[in-house]
């Protein structure tokens, strides 16, 4: 399959690389190397012959009345390094991600991701279609290794060197995002979690989790609460990835000195999870300013800069305030740098 799928674009027809192959071709240092590169040409928009730079319009949103929407995700990274089998080589990508949210997914028989997605690569010098890659793993493990990024940056570079790691990562929403979290968090931060809460408005896909996990990382003690401020009340760094159009929990309800916040899903709007006393008192991150005059409007924050900033070292966490907020809302730029690490690495299996 895999063999005629190659012949296929020697013809110069475009590449299929279906769901089953990206999810063996991904790593999360891999990703988190190259989701790098997004977020710091995210901050260019001006083209670069030694930098990376982006091009990119706001994505649309047609909605599917009662149903859920389609999104469509156009982007352009050009001259942004990306780690291959052959060496750290210069990279350019135009690409578009179809994604679809139909929240009703999880309830059919058998259930389907509430997330899902195709991403078309194209030729960033003609124009032509190069591949069609499926995007719906990529979207998971993308949305929550930029998560990994922020936590890098703005929380565990100043930890990691403390004796006893000994720290309390919290999961709000246990869905596919909240999964996908917890694992990436548990593999990329190795040993720096001693303790995993997790809480679900349906609290048996946590009890599930919850097994999943503890086969996955012995050793590792995981609860499942109750109610969403109990989860986050002793938790050094917090993922909430639900459609609650409600705030989960305020600034009260955080008990230990520094806290990070990666705030991924969205209800009424992106910046529904956490209360407003949250985003007032904390330092708040994104991944690109694009998003900020529509899909973040009516946020009450000083949004301090973007992520791609913070690993240029042009912006940081200032460590006397308690709180940083990651406010994840998936950007283009993130998923033409996926699509083309798969795509690289398939042409070369
Ligand atoms: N920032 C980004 O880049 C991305 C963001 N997302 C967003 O992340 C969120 C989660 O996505 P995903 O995990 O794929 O979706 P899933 O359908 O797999 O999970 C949805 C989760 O939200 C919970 N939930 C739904 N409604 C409420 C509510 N009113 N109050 C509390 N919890 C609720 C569900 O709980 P229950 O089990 O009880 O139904 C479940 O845990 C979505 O909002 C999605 O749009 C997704 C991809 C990328
Ligand atoms: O960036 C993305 O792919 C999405 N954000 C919200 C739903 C899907």
């Amino acid at each position: 399959m895999e063999r005629d799928e190659k012949q296929q674009h020697d013809n110069d027809e475009p590449l299929f690389i279906r769901e089953a192959v990206v999810k063996e071709l991904l790593s999360w240092n891999d990703c988190v190397d190259a989701l790098e590169s997004a977020l710091v040409a995210a901050t260019n928009s001006n083209k670069s012959a030694d930098k990376p730079f982006s091009s990119q319009t706001p994505r649309t949103f047609t909605p599917v009345p009662g149903k859920g929407v389609l999104l469509s995700m156009p982007g352009f990274i050009g001259n942004y390094p990306l780690q291959t089998v052959t060496g750290n080589e210069r990279h350019s990508t135009l690409a578009c991600k179809l994604v679809t949210s139909f929240s009703g997914n999880s309830k059919l028989n058998p259930p389907l991701p509430s997330i899902l997605a195709t991403i078309l690569m194209f030729n960033a010098d003609t124009g032509r279609l190069k591949a069609i890659v499926d995007g719906t793993e990529i979207t998971a493990w993308r949305t929550a290794a930029v998560s990994l990024v922020a936590t890098k940056h703005l929380y565990y570079s100043s930890r990691r060197f403390n004796s006893s790691n000994d720290y309390t990562l919290a999961i709000c929403g246990t869905g596919a995002q909240g999964r996908i979290h917890a694992i990436g968090m548990l593999t990329y931060f190795p040993n720096f979690f001693s303790k995993l809460n997790l809480w679900n408005r349906t609290k048996s896909r946590a009890v599930k989790l919850r097994d999943e996990l503890n086969k996955l990382f012995p050793g590792l003690t995981i609860a499942v609460l109750d109610n969403s401020t109990d989860c986050v009340n002793d938790a050094d760094v917090i993922v909430t990835a639900t459609n609650s159009s409600t705030p989960l929990f305020g600034k009260n309800d955080l008990r230990k000195s520094s806290v990070h916040i990666n705030a991924i899903g969205a209800g009424t709007n992106h910046h529904s999870e956490l209360a407003l006393d949250i985003y007032q008192s904390g330092s708040v991150f994104i991944e690109s300013n694009l998003g900020i005059q529509t899909e973040l409007k009516g946020i009450e924050a000083y949004v301090k800069g973007e992520i791609g900033e913070v690993i240029k070292d042009e912006q940081r966490r200032d460590n006397s305030e308690k709180i940083s907020v990651f406010q994840s809302m998936g950007n283009a730029l993130e998923d033409g740098v996926m699509a083309n690490l798969i795509y690289q690495k398939f042409i070369r299996l």
